[in-house]
């Protein structure tokens, strides 16, 4: 740790850390300030961004979250029809999807939100798959709807396809008069957001020093956590994640918990060479933790280049990944045990949401779920040796077999229980663990220009699509293998085509 401490002091973390508290543009590429902290910041805390005080403008938009949020749900809202909306319908992707999915997932369960949530239904829509606006809106009457349209950009092709489709769901049942009481957006490009047809008054604002992975804590996760949960339990999930940050600003390096998380991970995927990282919560109301930071973390510190632009002396970035303990035990821990290392985060809780013990049982249901926690972080560190293995008389030809390797590392993180406070503290301390990671590496962590090529390539696609069908032409665009791909696809679909009609 004194080596990696004095790496981080090398690479200024500390002077970073008061750059990105200070409203600096550290996101060099989009000339941007990477100020998420502010949409947790209490009202009288004052972080600038250009001489400006931002703070005052997030609690704008918290204040008129939480007024909206208290009509929906009270029944003062209604719909075309007249009819109170308690269901949400949430459409948006990536950061604008991931983060809110991890929240919501993690707090349906919690007795406070679940009897604040009722019957009330959130569903979020996220990919273009119609099979996904299939789900979202099966068995939802549109007149009990209220559909939200979350994107920071407003033009992200998914977000805005599905928005098309599910606002011509409302008209269709509810008529074109029905959009401004059953769709509202979240967004950073009022100007689109109007054009597409949405009250301005109806549309809950945040900033570009907001990165979409790292926006659950702006309107983006606020708006539907406040519609299902009431504005009460988000405060509560923003006062969590804002303590973390208060230590992330406030605490020495030795003793500052997302620092060091970020450093062991830099040991792990740079020194030690492991590129992967297991997210394993045994706490199954976390099951969407992992995909939400592989996005934080991956879109992240997924980057060949340093903030100079110059290629990267080291690998960078670790490939994230994870599953609810002990469920991923019966899958991939065979290989964690004895195949490639792959350095694991344990999180446990000590309170469960629910608690289940039946009569004679040695433990309760979820002891026995935290013994598994406890026993899979020692099996890796200490393994099995073959001496061992000898000495409880297993034949010499499977010894090999079942050696284990031990010295493979692991984190553990045990938390009192799983409140929107606590969520809120995890999801902080994973966010600047990634931002320390990126500092040490001297990459941009907050740009993500990666993700473009395939999206123009997509856009070049959906063009000779639409000219091979209206034209009755091969598609002849691409490389030969695309081509030849492509024009089985419009063969073969030609019937499903026909349908529409
Ligand atoms: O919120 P938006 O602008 O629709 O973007 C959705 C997601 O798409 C990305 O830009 C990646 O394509 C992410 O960074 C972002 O979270």
């Amino acid at each position: 740790m004194d080596l990696l401490l004095n790496l981080a002091t090398e690479a200024k973390v500390n002077e970073k850390i008061g750059k990105m508290f200070a409203g600096e543009r550290i996101n060099e590429t989009e000339n941007r300030a990477v100020l998420h902290v502010a949409l947790r910041a209490p009202k009288d805390e004052v972080i600038t961004c250009d001489g400006q005080n931002v703070v005052p403008a997030v609690h704008e938009v918290l204040d008129k979250i939480k007024a909206f949020s208290e009509k929906v749900r009270s029944g003062k809202w209604v719909g075309a029809t007249g009819k109170p909306l308690t269901d949400v319908v949430c459409i948006g992707i990536g950061g604008s999807f991931l983060g809110p999915l991890f929240v919501h997932t993690a707090l349906q369960t919690e007795p406070k939100c679940a009897e604040a949530a009722g019957k009330r239904q959130l569903r979020f829509l996220s990919n273009v798959d119609p099979i996904d606006v299939a789900l979202a809106l099966d068995g939802l009457e549109p007149e009990t709807t209220l559909v939200v349209i979350v994107s920071k950009t407003f033009t992200t092709a998914e977000t805005m396809l599905n928005a098309r489709t599910v606002r011509s769901w409302i008209i269709a049942a509810l008529g074109k008069d029905a959009v401004a009481k059953h769709m509202v957006a979240v967004s950073t490009n009022l100007k689109l957001v109007s054009e597409f047809g949405i009250d301005t008054a109806n549309v809950f604002a945040f900033w570009d020093w907001v990165g979409g992975r790292f926006s659950v804590c702006s309107a983006v996760g606020v708006v539907p956590l406040a519609l299902q949960y009431g504005f009460e339990n988000v405060e509560e999930f923003l006062q969590g994640a804002w303590d973390v940050d208060k230590h992330f600003r406030d605490a020495s390096l030795e003793s500052n918990i997302p620092v060091l998380l970020g450093l062991i991970g830099v040991w792990n995927a740079t020194f030690l060479g492991y590129p992967s990282r297991a997210i394993l919560p045994y706490c199954q109301s976390l099951s969407k933790l992992a995909p939400h930071i592989q996005q934080v973390s991956m879109e992240s510190n997924g980057k060949g280049v340093t903030i100079e632009g110059l290629p990267t002396p080291y690998p960078t970035g670790q490939i994230d990944f994870g599953e609810p303990g002990t469920n991923g035990q019966h899958s991939f821990y065979q290989l964690i045990h004895q195949g490639r290392v792959i350095p694991c985060d344990f999180i446990g809780i000590i309170k469960s949401q629910h608690s289940v013990y039946l009569k004679g049982e040695m433990v309760s249901n979820h002891d026995e779920l935290m013994c598994n926690f406890f026993a899979q972080a020692d099996a890796l560190a200490y393994g099995k040796t073959k001496e061992q293995l000898l000495s409880e008389g297993v034949p010499e030809a499977l010894v090999s077999h079942k050696t284990f390797t031990g010295n493979r590392p692991s984190l553990s993180i045990l938390l009192p229980t799983l409140t929107p406070y606590t969520v809120g503290q995890l999801l902080a301390m994973y966010e600047h663990q990634v931002a320390v990671q990126g500092f040490v590496w001297g990459i941009n962590s907050f740009d993500q220009w990666g993700v473009e090529l395939g999206k123009v390539l997509a856009l070049k696609v959906r063009k000779e699509v639409s000219l091979s069908r209206n034209k009755g032409t091969k598609v002849t665009a691409f490389n030969y293998s695309t081509n030849f791909l492509l024009n089985q696809y419009l063969k073969e679909k030609e019937e499903v085509m026909k349908t529409f009609d």
